[in-house]
């Protein structure tokens, strides 16, 4: 990458992928004509459809290939219908977030203007999760005996590193000291969880210690999801670990108008290898081919990439078109094609 070109690793995966991926790289395409910016796209046939023709979920020869782009950008991987749970979710996206060391979870939470709610009164809704994304109940650990017998046996075991919890806490509080609020609350479940708990509320206040800036508090896992619907307004930046982040954050999309508009970046920060940036939700089989996908999580995710990768200007210019956008929505149900189409135009 040099300051003007993005050499971009494109994965449209299963269901509505393809059609949000297309509406979110022609946005890329406007805003970064617009700023001298090169883009190369490079496609990758990845997902259900690879699989049932030829049994392949991702090789080790297109890993080589993902790893030498700047960045990725995933549409949704899972076809239920077709595939086994887990084979693409594992195989495919949790590969390629393990092996290019994806450790923070960036998910953004911003309730923008003119968006339903079903809260009756959200107020205004701004935070950020910063989710783990290597460790947990993640890492497949675990195993199964006695299968399908009435004494079956099933574990999954969460793995967590002082190393990988650490480094994610300390970018979380680095995030808070750059938003006005600067306030970090670490979601968990420590009076259960103990082992991991306890490590991870130790880390929280060792990072805090050298961050006295940034205030924090701390919240179990069950109570935020309380807090999340009744009081969105007091979370800043929220600190968790895999599994909870991922529900948390599916909740957190659906009080600000729904899992269209949610977007996430799979970021690795070292540099080491491609951040991977993506919407939070699914392939969404029962929509899918129907061309009524939201393709605004897909276009946010976008943003997020231009930013991670330095350039905040066109990033900032794709948010207020959606703002924009959502703004003058109103009732009128549109298709993919027609919220891509309103958000170029918004972009002028
Ligand atoms: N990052 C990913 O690739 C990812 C994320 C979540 C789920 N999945 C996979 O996707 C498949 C379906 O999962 P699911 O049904 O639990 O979750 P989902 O997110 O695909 O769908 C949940 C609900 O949200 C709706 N929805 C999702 N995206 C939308 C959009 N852009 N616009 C409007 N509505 C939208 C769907 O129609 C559905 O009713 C599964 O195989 C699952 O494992 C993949
Ligand atoms: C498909 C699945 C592996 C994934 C996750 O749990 O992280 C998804 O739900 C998400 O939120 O990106
Ligand atoms: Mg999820």
């Amino acid at each position: 990458m040099s300051d003007t070109t993005i050499d971009l690793g494109v994965i449209p995966g299963d269901g509505i992928g393809p059609e949000v991926v297309e509406q979110g790289l022609r946005v890329l395409a406007r805003v970064a004509g617009d700023a001298g910016l090169a883009i190369t796209t490079t496609e990758y046939d990845l997902g259900a459809r690879r699989y049932e023709r030829t049994g392949e979920v991702l090789s080790d020869e297109t890993m080589a290939e993902l790893r030498r782009h700047d960045a990725l950008l995933l549409g949704a991987v899972g076809d239920p219908r077709r595939v086994p749970a887990g084979v693409l979710e594992r195989g495919l996206l949790l590969r390629l977030r393990f092996a290019f060391d994806h450790y923070v979870n960036l998910r953004p939470v911003e309730l923008f203007p003119g968006v339903a709610s079903p809260l009756a009164d959200p107020g205004p809704i701004d935070f950020v999760v910063v989710r783990e994304g290597t460790e947990g109940l993640y890492t497949g650990n675990g195993g199964a005996l006695r299968v399908g017998t009435p004494h079956e046996v099933a574990t999954e075991v969460s793995v967590n590193t002082a190393f990988g919890a650490r480094r994610l806490i300390e970018h979380a509080f680095a995030l808070a000291e750059r938003r006005p609020r600067r306030h970090v609350t670490l979601v968990h479940k420590k009076n259960v969880l103990v082992n991991a708990g306890g490590m991870w509320q130790r880390l929280v206040d060792e990072v805090a210690a050298a961050h006295p800036d940034v205030t924090h508090d701390y919240l179990h896992v069950d109570a935020a999801t309380i807090f999340i619907v009744t009081d969105p307004g007091r979370f800043d930046v929220i600190v968790t670990d895999n599994l909870f982040g991922d529900i948390l954050t599916d909740l957190a999309a659906a009080i600000t108008g729904g899992i269209g508009l949610a977007a996430s970046g799979n970021i690795n920060p070292d540099g080491t290898a491609p951040s991977m940036f993506e919407p939070i939700h699914g392939s969404a089989p029962d929509i899918a081919g129907q061309g009524v996908a939201d393709p605004t999580a897909a276009i946010l995710s976008v943003a997020l990439m231009l930013d991670t990768l330095g350039h905040p200007g066109p990033a900032e210019r794709i948010r207020q078109a959606v703002r924009a956008d959502t703004a003058a929505r109103g009732d009128a149900a549109r298709g993919t094609a027609e919220i891509g189409d309103a958000i170029l135009a918004r972009l002028g």
